[in-house]
């Protein structure tokens, strides 16, 4: 058994805006483990390739936008994750529907994947990682203690993400929210490498009628662990 593979790992996979994200940092904090977000490596190969004007066809170029990404993630002086990307803070810009949209095209590509992988892996860190994501269960790691794969209707999650980006004071309408999570959705389940699927024996919990403290207890029972 390797180092690496004795440090536990719980993944958290699903469509865009389950809920993947927020349970995820919860659990993270709960348990005391780091937290990997793999969409934010994708968001970021996606902002790096529109910064410097990268055709995305060009699979080459943008898979060395992916392993040449200069990122570092840092907590703000509120307690939240910031991400530095060229070291300009670009935690707005990540959520932007655009860099959404291109974040799938970049995913859909096996060389960014393959150069994300190292990355990834190298969060696993003692005493453990949660670890949220479309193939954390499936690929990245695929030997993890405990697999979940949450997820919940287009509907609810476009609403969701409208009340977020409001919140964030972006402007979003929710019906082109709806129509790019529905697109997102099947490339991120027809892509040839990596599908989203749940990975085999995953926990699959449906967050739509479930509050966030709800889906975090469902989980935190399916691992077996109980705070004091
Ligand atoms: N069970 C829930 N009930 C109500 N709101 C929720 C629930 N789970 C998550 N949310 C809210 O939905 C929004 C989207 O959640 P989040 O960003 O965690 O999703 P995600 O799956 O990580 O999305 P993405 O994959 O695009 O990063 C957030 O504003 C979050 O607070
Ligand atoms: N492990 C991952 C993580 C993310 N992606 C894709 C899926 C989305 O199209 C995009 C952004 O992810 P999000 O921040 O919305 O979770 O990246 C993936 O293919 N594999």
């Amino acid at each position: 058994m390797s180092e690496a593979s004795k440090v536990p790992v719980i993944t958290v996979d699903g469509p865009s805006g389950s809920g993947k994200g927020t349970i995820s940092q919860i659990l993270a904090t709960k348990l005391g483990y780091h937290l990997l977000d793999s969409g934010a490596l994708y968001r970021l190969t996606a902002l790096s390739v529109i910064k410097h004007d990268i055709d995305v066809s060009d699979e080459e170029a943008v898979a060395k936008e992916a392993l040449e990404l200069d990122v570092v993630f840092k907590p703000s002086s509120h307690g939240e994750q910031m991400v530095l990307l060229d070291g300009q803070d670009v935690g707005v810009q990540l959520r932007l529907d655009e860099t959404s949209a291109m974040a799938s095209k970049v995913a859909a590509i096996p060389q960014v994947r393959e150069a994300l992988l190292t990355r990834q892996r190298q969060f696993r860190q003692l005493p453990g990682l949660v670890a949220d994501g479309r193939d954390m269960g499936t690929v990245v790691f695929p030997d993890a203690e405990h697999k979940v794969f949450l997820t919940a209707s287009p509907e609810i999650r476009a609403e969701r993400r409208h009340k977020q980006l409001i919140e964030k004071g972006v402007n979003a309408n929710i019906r082109h929210l709806l129509k790019s999570i529905i697109d997102r959705d099947e490339r991120d389940r027809t892509r040839t490498v990596a599908p989203l699927v749940p990975a085999e024996g995953a926990f699959v919990v449906d967050s739509s009628n479930l509050s966030i403290d709800e889906v975090v207890q469902q989980i935190l029972d399916f691992i077996g662990f109980s705070e004091a």
